[in-house]
């Protein structure tokens, strides 16, 4: 039997060189920094974003795709992205950074703040096709991104689970965050039901992931 939210295959060569293409052409580039809805870009590009606690991996994950190594901006420092991050790539898809959650040393104010401005990007913004909520390898799902995980259910956006640091993670680790994640998943109708093991650092699960995001429509 198929186990539920298995990890995702190497895609075919004809995806991968889809994929590869996309993001082969350096042709990514920092738009803009995003405090409040107003500051949208134009929604007339396939867009997808990066969800995930601090710390997570998402500014690393987005500099790997487009081998631009300080193209976002990636830290020791939680909460260093505070804003919503937008990169064009080529002429045709936004990739999108969200400030991280989950930092239990930001004030509460600015907590509150980014969560807003999170719930109405989500729910309101049209050409976004998938989000990636990103899960540490070592850990697996927890609680708050099980809420990220309501949020994206109840804004009908599709997410897809992609696991960060995998070059960090022990075997048995790695088994038991998988399976803490598939269960959490299981509880999300929005979740895409496959999961995409990656590492930035050595490079793992990246074409996979520039497949799926060239495969968008
Ligand atoms: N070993 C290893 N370290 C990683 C990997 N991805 C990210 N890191 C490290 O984890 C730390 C945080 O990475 P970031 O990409 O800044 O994380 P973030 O999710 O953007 O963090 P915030 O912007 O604070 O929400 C940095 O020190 C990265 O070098 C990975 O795949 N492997
Ligand atoms: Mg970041």
């Amino acid at each position: 039997m198929q186990l539920p939210f298995p990890l995702a295959e190497v895609p075919d060569d004809f995806a991968r060189e889809k994929g590869r293409k996309l993001f082969a052409g350096g042709g990514a580039e920092f738009v803009k920094g995003v405090v409040a809805m107003s500051g949208l870009p134009d929604g007339d590009r396939l867009e997808v974003c990066f969800a995930g606690r601090s710390n997570v991996g998402k500014s690393s994950l987005i500099n790997a795709l487009t081998n631009r190594k300080g193209l976002a901006r990636a830290s020791n420092t939680p909460g260093r992205t505070q804003e919503i991050n937008f990169f064009t790539l080529e002429e045709t898809h936004y990739l999108v950074d969200l400030p991280g959650y989950g930092y239990a040393n930001a004030p509460l104010p600015i907590v509150e703040r980014w969560q807003r401005l999170l719930k109405q990007y989500l729910s309101g913004r049209q050409n976004l096709r998938r989000a990636f909520v990103l899960i540490d390898a070592r850990h697996g799902a927890k609680a708050v991104d099980e809420e990220i995980m309501s949020l994206l259910d109840s804004s009908a956006v599709t997410f897809q689970c992609v696991m960060t640091k995998a070059d960090k993670v022990k075997e048995a680790d790695r088994e038991r965050s998988i399976e803490a994640t598939r269960k959490a998943l299981a509880r999300h109708p929005a979740a895409f039901p496959e999961i995409i093991m990656t590492s930035s650092e050595k490079g793992d699960g990246i074409e996979t992931l520039r497949a799926v995001i060239a495969s968008l429509e």
